[in-house]
C-alpha cells in the first residue's frame, strides 16, 4: 500500500519548502500546499514543488458563489493537482459546480469542520449539536453533489466511512503520542486515523517543525 501521509508545506519561503521535502521525501506519499505557500508563490510554486515527482493536493478551501468556484477550478487545472479541497458549508450547487469544472484526474473533497473547532466554537458560528453530526451532515451533501469525499478529523472519520463507504476520506489534525495539539482541538495519532478509514493522512508541524524532520516522517510511517 502506498503511504497515505502527505506533508503539508505550510511556509512562505520557495527554497526551504523544496530543502525541507528534498530531506523526508522517501518517507512520505504526497505533498500538500496550501494557501500560505499558494498566495506567496502561485502556479510557479507548485510546478516548482511538482518536480519532485510526489502528487500534489492543492488546498485552496475554495468557497465562493458557484461561478467564480468553478472558475477557479478551471484557472488550477493546468497544475493538475491530485486533490483540490472545497469548503463543503459553500453549498450543493458549488460543490457540483466545482466537480464539474476539475480535471478528471483530481479528487474534489469538501471541508466538513475544521480540526481547530470544537462543540463550543460550533454553537457560536450558530450551528447547533454535536461535531460529529454536523461532519456527517455535511458528508452527506458532498456525496449528494458528487463530490469524491471530503476532509475531516480522525474523530469523525470511523463514523463517515461507514455512512460512505467508497468515499475519499483526508484526515488532518493528526500528532503522534508525544505531539504538541497546538491550535488543533480535534486531535488523533496518525495511526488512529489510518485505522478509522483515512484514505490521506496531513502531517504538518509534527514533521516540518522536528528537529530531525526526515526522522520525525520515517517515526510515523513506522506507526503505520
Ligand atoms: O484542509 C486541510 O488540510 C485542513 C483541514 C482541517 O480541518 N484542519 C487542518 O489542519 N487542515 C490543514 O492540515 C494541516 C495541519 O497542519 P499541522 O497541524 O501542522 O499538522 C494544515 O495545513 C491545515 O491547513
Amino acid at each position: 500500500m502506498s503511504n497515505p501521509v502527505y506533508l503539508a508545506l505550510d511556509m512562505p519561503q520557495l527554497d526551504a519548502s523544496k530543502a525541507l521535502l528534498q530531506q523526508v521525501k522517501a518517507h512520505i506519499g504526497g505533498v500538500k500546499l496550501g494557501m500560505e505557500f499558494f498566495y506567496a508563490h502561485g502556479a510557479h510554486g507548485v510546478r516548482e514543488i511538482a518536480h519532485c515527482g510526489l502528487p500534489i493536493f492543492l488546498d485552496l478551501k475554495l468557497h465562493d458563489i458557484p461561478n467564480t468556484v468553478a472558475g477557479a477550478m478551471q484557472a488550477i487545472n493546468s497544475l493538475e493537482p491530485a486533490i483540490v479541497t472545497v469548503h463543503a458549508s459553500g453549498g450543493r450547487a458549488m460543490m457540483e459546480d466545482a466537480k464539474a469544472a476539475a480535471g478528471e484526474n483530481t479528487k474534489v473533497v469538501g471541508v466538513t469542520m475544521l480540526t481547530s473547532l470544537d462543540e463550543r466554537d460550533l454553537e457560536r458560528t450558530g450551528v447547533k449539536g454535536s461535531p460529529h453530526d454536523h461532519v456527517l451532515r455535511l458528508a452527506e451533501l458532498a456525496e449528494q453533489a458528487g463530490l469524491d469525499g471530503i476532509v475531516c478529523s480522525g474523530h469523525e472519520v470511523a463514523a463517515v466511512h461507514k455512512q460512505w463507504r467508497k468515499g475519499f476520506f483526508v484526515v488532518p489534525g493528526l500528532r503522534p503520542a508525544e505531539g504538541a495539539a497546538g491550535d488543533q482541538k480535534r486531535v488523533v495519532t496518525p495511526r488512529k486515523a489510518r485505522d478509522d478509514g483515512a484514505s490521506v493522512l496531513v502531517i504538518g508541524r509534527p514533521i516540518s517543525r522536528a528537529d530531525n524532520p526526515a526522522q520525525a516522517a520515517r517515526d510515523i510511517e513506522a506507526t503505520l
